[in-house]
């Protein structure tokens, strides 16, 4: 169990000091919290503490004065032993290592509150944000994490624009202290006890938003998008029904909210890496060139793999899989999925009782299956 009360005037260590953690330091530092920012480069650190201002991400805002980079080295036992909360933006891709290096630090009856902002599926061993905690640290850290997933670009956030967003924990007293942590007026948080389906949409969607911004990087326009990103939301359910996470998670902010998100705005990488595919740019340069990560690209082989071994039909995440990692053209990549047969849409059973179920029923219409 974590340390009780990180709710007021908490002790709060960001590790990842790019665009998000940078921005929920803020966020966390405008609310009084103390706040303690890693950046593994010196000159990003040492600028910090003497300006106020990140030199490699978010370059043009002014930082709370209530946080305090550290680093470049990773964070001391000492420093890690007197904080509340520990907040992890860090790619998944990296999450395994610093996870392995924390942990010799954290004391199993009595460490802070864990926080996870990454959207992703580990490369090679396919594994969600939750089983790397509970490899590294053991299944108690993993009880006790909390995911934060939403509709929330880190450039908004910190213009302090209305923003939502879902945190979920198995345990629900975690999750209920992350959301008044973070709970603000501007920034609303919602609660649940799905972190897989948590997790899964934020790590689908990103796959997703490629797909829609290779849809306008080729020209097509707004029906195509729409089909994308419904057609996405049906594939996102299906794999994480299938997964075993709740259906209505995918209906919330973390699944059709980042969905959406994601899908309609330049703002995102995901989107980018997709437009710029749709465009003609090889994917080797987009990454080289994009200054940023880009979760959905490594996180599609991932997918690829749930969905195979699930045996569930996604036939755009597996086009998306197709054009990353076997070079399929991507305009043939669109002609095939539109030439797949006509299928049935995502559909539930009529509601016992219901005007509608009355009505069919009272035209004859209904018919058992
Ligand atoms: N930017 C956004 O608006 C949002 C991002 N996220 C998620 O947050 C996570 C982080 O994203 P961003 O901060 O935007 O990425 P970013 O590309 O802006 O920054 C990545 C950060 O990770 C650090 N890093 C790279 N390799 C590392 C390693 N081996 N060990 C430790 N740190 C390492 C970099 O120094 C940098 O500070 C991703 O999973 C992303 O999907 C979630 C919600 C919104
Ligand atoms: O997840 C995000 C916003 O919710 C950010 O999306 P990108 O990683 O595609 O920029």
């Amino acid at each position: 169990m974590s340390k009780q009360q990180p709710e007021q005037g908490s002790k709060v260590l960001v590790l990842g000091a790019g665009n998000f953690g940078s921005c929920l330091a803020d966020h966390l530092g405008d609310s009084d919290h103390q706040v303690f920012l890693w950046a593994r480069e010196a000159h990003v650190v040492k600028h910090f503490n003497e300006h106020h201002y990140n030199l490699e991400y978010l370059k043009d805002h002014k930082f709370s004065d209530n946080i305090t980079a550290v680093g470049p080295g990773f964070p001391a036992k000492g420093l890690i032993n007197k904080m509340d909360v520990l907040l992890f933006a860090i790619p998944t891709q990296f999450l395994r290592e610093n996870l392995s290096r924390l942990r010799p630090h954290l004391d199993p009856s009595n460490f802070p509150l864990l926080i996870f902002v990454n959207k992703g599926i580990e490369v090679g061993t396919h594994a969600l944000t939750l089983e790397i905690i509970a490899d590294t640290c053991g299944p108690e850290f993993a009880k006790a994490a909390t995911f934060i997933s939403g509709p929330s670009f880190a450039k908004e956030i910190v213009q302090r624009q209305p923003t939502s967003v879902s945190v979920a924990s198995f345990t629900e007293a975690e999750a209920d202290k992350a959301a008044n942590l973070f709970h603000q007026p501007h920034f609303r948080c919602y609660t649940g006890s799905d972190p897989i389906g948590i997790e899964l949409s934020g790590a689908l969607k990103n796959v997703y938003a490629i797909a829609a911004g290779a849809s306008d990087g080729l020209g097509y326009e707004n029906n195509t998008r729409a089909m994308m990103i419904t057609r996405g939301l049906a594939e996102m359910t299906c794999i994480g029904t299938a997964y075993g996470a709740s259906p209505l998670t995918f209906l919330g902010l973390a699944g059709v909210g980042d969905l959406f998100l994601t899908c309609s705005s330049s703002n995102s990488r995901n989107y980018t890496v997709g437009y710029r595919l749709g465009k003609g740019e090889c994917l080797d340069t987009i990454i080289n060139t994009l200054g940023s990560v880009a979760e959905g690209v490594s996180t599609t082989k991932g997918v690829k793999n749930v969905i195979d071994s699930l045996g569930v039909h996604a036939p755009i995440a597996n086009s998306m899989y197709e054009v990353l990692y076997e070079r399929k053209d991507i305009r043939t990549a669109v002609r095939e999925l539109m030439e797949l047969p006509p299928s049935r849409e995502l559909e539930l059973p009529p509601t016992a009782g219901g005007p509608a179920r009355q009505l069919v029923e009272k035209l004859g219409l209904y018919t058992k299956e």
